[in-house]
Formats: C-alpha cells, structure tokens, sequence
C-alpha cells in the first residue's frame, strides 16, 4: 500500500503523467474508475432495489456514466440523474454516449428507501461552494439515510483541504482513485467520506513519485524501518537521555507525564530538572527518573556540560509567564553542541508568542537546533496568529507555513494532526482518536518524541512515529483512559514496533 496523498493537482498530473506514457488514455482511466464504482456497489450492496446515479458536468459526472452503463449490463435497475450534459469533446461526454440508461434532470431524483445513491457530481474539480439544486439533492439524500457511494470524494468536500463547500454528501463509502487525497484524512471532509476505498487504476507508483507530492498519510508502513531498536551493547545514555523542565511545587505532574512517555519510549535515561522548590514533590513520585535541581540557566548549563542529554522538553506545566519566553530562547541560543534537540509544548508555546519576533529571528540562525513544536488549535494561533487567520488555508497548508517560518519540525495536534518539516514534507494521521482529548495527553507526546529523537531516529520519521505510537496506545487501552495510563500503554505498541 502506498501512502502519498495526491492534492487534486497532483493527481490531474498523474493523469497526464499516465496517459503520456501510455498505452492508457484518459477514456481507458476513466473507464477503470467508473468499473472500480460500479465493483464497490455490486460487492457491497448485492440485494439493492435499485442505483441512482447522479452525474455531474465533469470527468467525476463520467465516471458515473461509466458505473450507471455497467451496472444497467450487470442487470441491476438504474436510473441516471444528471445537472448538465458533459462537455463535447471530452471524455465524460464519451462515457455520456457510451451509456443508454435514460438520463434525467438532477430536480427530479428523489431518494427511495432499499436504493443506492451514486454520487458522481463532483470531485476534483470542485472549483466554488455548491448551491440551488445541487443543495437541495444533498440535503434530500443525507436526511432519507440512504446509503450513498460517493465517487472520489464526497461532492462539496475539497478533496485539497477537507473544507465543505456549501454542503457534501455523508457517504457511506468514498471510492477514490490511485492515492487518497488530504481531504479525505483532514476535517471537516474526513467525516463525510465514509470508509474510504482506494482503487487502483493503473497510474503507476513510479509515476505518483513523479509528482510534486511531498504528504504522507501517516502510517508505521514508512518510518517503521527508521524506528530505533537498541545494539547489543547498549547502555543507558547512548539509548539516548532525555531533560524534561518540572514546573514549580503545584504543577510537576506535566513533567512526570513527559519523562514517564519517554523512558517507555525507549530513551535509556531521562532526568527532570526541577525547580528547588518542586524537588520534594518530584522525588516523592519517582524512582527510575532521574531528578536534578535547575533554577536557573547556569544550573541547566551545568546539567547539559555533565550529562550530555540529546534532547531537552520545556513547556509542561511551566505556566505563561514571560520568562519562561525568554529562558527558552536562552536555551536555543546556548544550544550549540549541547544538545540536538528541542521540544516546545504547551506553556512552553504561549510564552514564546508574547515575544514572537525574536523567536523567529533566533530560529533563523545557521546553528539553531532541530526544533519540535506540538501546538492544539489555541497554541498555534497564539504563536502563529497571521498563518492561523489565513483562511485560504488548509490546516496542512497552515502547518507547512508555520514549519517554514519558524524552521521547526511542527506537530499541529488535533483529530487530524499534521506533522511537518521545513523541506516541505507534511504527513496527516490517521489513526487520532478522541480518547486523547484528556488533560495531560499532550505532555505524554513530547516525552514520546524527545525520546525517539534522542535515539537519533530521523525528525521528521521520529514526530510521525511519536503521533502515530501516542494514538495506537490510546486505542489499545480504550476508554476509561488518562494521560497515567499512557506511558505504560505505550509498551506494547514499541515493543510490536522494535526490532
Ligand atoms: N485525474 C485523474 O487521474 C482521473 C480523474 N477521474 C475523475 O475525474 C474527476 C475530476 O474531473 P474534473 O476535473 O472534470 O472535475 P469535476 O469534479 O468533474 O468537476 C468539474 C466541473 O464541475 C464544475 N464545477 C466545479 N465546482 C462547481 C460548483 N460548485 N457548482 C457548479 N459547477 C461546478 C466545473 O466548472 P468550472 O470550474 O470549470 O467552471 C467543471 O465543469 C475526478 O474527481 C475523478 O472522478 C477519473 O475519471 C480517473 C482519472
Ligand atoms: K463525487
């Protein structure tokens, strides 16, 4: 299985891609695709009363024909309902005449109950929001229930950014074609497409790899063999050692939560540095951990000159104060050969946005080190307001513009969080689940990621796994769950990765 995501450009270069190196021209694609929809119908829904077909202008409208002329052969009753004749000339028009089931106007289909609706409207082309008749057949079929095949994408959901335009169908099953597309993984579209089928119709992987594309579903497929297992003769710091900042007296357990995450994440040591006034309460709760007092700069010195930690994370717990701004910028700027990396979460996060320009200035210098941002919704509008208030934007777009800028490997958290690189990779997760909307889920994924940098796993592999691996663990525990119940959960899904 391949894991690009083709953006409607990219796919439409495929296609052109494919059909100049032949033998396939673009009537025999969309003959494969209309045949690949009408395969899904037949196989998933044998004893339907009868298939709808709705048939837009375009080669989304042809791929429809193609399904509604094989499925009238296959002897199932079809009925054809189109907004417009194809465009002559085209292929859609080819398919158009290709068909003889008769062909009616979109204003008169209506939903009945034990048939299929095949939505072949739109779909890559979807080029303005949806409106008048096309509306009104939406809002017909989503509220009769009737189960709905939607043919590359749900018609209204941008198949770039997931955005719904207008309105979409709730498909029961998206049939998409060679690569699934970032609207498929990214909200608000990812929840109109139903389960999401990929057909393959002949665009080779060669020529997938040919495109511009540079975003990944996220999935172990691909960073798995980057995943760190330990040599034979490993000891405990060259497994990596991670430094996880404590906030003070009231407010250490984010910290915990971090240093717990990646000790289990395989870092072979992970010290907390606490405040003075925190020691007391971070001793009473740890025992494998190692705890070291830091109230200050020239106490972190010290601590990084004598232990040598890979990876540093600041922001659990620390509150938004600004001089927890100013003391991460000062960790950045004496980085140079202490440490490799460093993770920003939470507080960690609000307090650099009350002195963004000098961040961004600081992440410009030539020996800045790797950077990893985790913001929620609210953390990078606060850091990156003038990115997050584009709305032209997809939320993979957005993530890519804030990697850029602040030249940091961005984790941008929510049901579909996208991981991205300044070289312009991006990856879209996929297996989020709402069991992580619980408190302290997010220090849990720091500690993950500092953990698999510090074993030197690549960044952008190391922030996909850490995402992927905190997700699968909430899945296995299941609900009930809490950010304490993380790290331990964690052990199964690294150990089904290692080795
Ligand atoms: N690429 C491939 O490899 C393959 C692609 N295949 C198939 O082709 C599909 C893409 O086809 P496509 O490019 O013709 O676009 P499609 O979605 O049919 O719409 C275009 C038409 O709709 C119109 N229109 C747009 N929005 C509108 C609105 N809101 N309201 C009203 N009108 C609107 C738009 O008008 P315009 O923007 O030009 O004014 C234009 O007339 C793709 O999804 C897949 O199913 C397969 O056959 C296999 C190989
Ligand atoms: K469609």
């Amino acid at each position: 299985m391949a894991f690009e995501l083709l953006t409607p450009s990219e796919m439409a270069e495929a296609d052109r891609l494919t059909i100049a190196a032949g033998p396939v021209d673009g009537i025999g694609l969309m003959r494969r695709a209309g045949c690949s929809v009408a395969d899904v119908v037949l196989q998933r829904f044998p004893g339907a009363k009868a298939v709808h077909v709705l048939c837009g202008p375009g080669n989304n409208g042809g791929d429809g024909y193609v399904a509604a002329r094989l499925l009238a052969e296959s002897g199932v009753a079809v009925r054809l309902f189109a907004t417009a004749a194809p465009r002559s000339g085209g292929d859609a028009a080819l398919a158009a005449a290709e068909c003889s089931v008769k062909v009616e106007p979109l204003a008169a289909f209506a939903p009945e109950s034990g048939a299929i609706v095949v939505d072949a409207l739109y779909g890559a082309g979807l080029s303005k929001p949806l409106d008048g008749e096309v509306v009104e057949a939406i809002t017909r079929t989503n509220s009769a229930v009737v189960p709905v095949i939607s043919v590359d994408l749900p018609s209204g959901v941008s198949g770039a950014s997931g955005e719904i335009m207008g309105s979409a169908f709730q498909a029961t099953v998206t049939v998409t074609f060679a690569r699934k597309k970032p609207g498929h993984l990214l909200y608000p579209g990812r929840a109109q497409c139903g389960e999401v089928v990929v057909a393959d119709i002949g665009i080779a992987a060669a020529i997938v790899g040919a495109t511009s594309v540079r975003c990944f579903e996220n999935d172990p497929a691909w960073w798995r063999r980057h995943f760190p297992s330990p040599a034979n003769d490993a000891h405990k710091y060259s497994r990596g050692h991670v430094g996880v900042f404590s906030g003070g007296p009231s407010a250490t357990g984010a910290a915990r939560l971090s240093a717990m995450a990646a000790a289990r994440a395989g870092a072979g040591a992970v010290t907390v540095l606490s405040p003075g006034a925190a020691l007391a309460a971070n001793a009473a709760h740890l025992t494998s951990i190692i705890l070291r007092r830091s109230d200050t700069l020239q106490d972190a010195l010290a601590f990084l000159g004598a232990r040598k930690p890979e990876v540093l994370v600041y922001g659990p717990g620390l509150g938004s104060e600004p001089e927890i701004g100013r003391f991460a910028l000062e960790l950045m700027s004496v980085a140079e050969g202490r440490f490799a990396a460093l993770v920003l979460d939470a507080d960690g996060i609000t307090s650099l946005s009350h002195r963004r320009a000098a961040f961004f200035e600081a992440r410009k210098r030539p020996n800045a080190p790797a950077l990893v941002l985790t913001p929620h919704h609210g953390e990078f509008g606060r850091l990156f307001p003038g990115i997050a208030a584009d709305a032209s934007l997809s939320k993979l777009e957005r993530a890519r513009a804030a990697a850029a800028k602040a030249n940091a490997i961005i984790i941008y958290k929510g049901p579909d969080t996208v991981i991205a690189v300044p070289d312009g990779r991006a990856a879209i997760n996929a297996n989020g689940t709402s069991l992580l909307a619980t408190a302290g889920s997010g220090d849990v994924l720091s500690g993950i990621v500092a953990a698999l940098l510090a074993q030197r796993m690549p960044a952008f592999e190391a922030a996909c796994a850490a995402v992927w691996i905190h997700a699968e663990a909430a899945r296995r525990f299941g609900p009930g769950l809490i950010a304490e119940d993380l790290p331990l959960a964690l052990r199964e899904v690294v150990a089904g990765l290692s080795g």
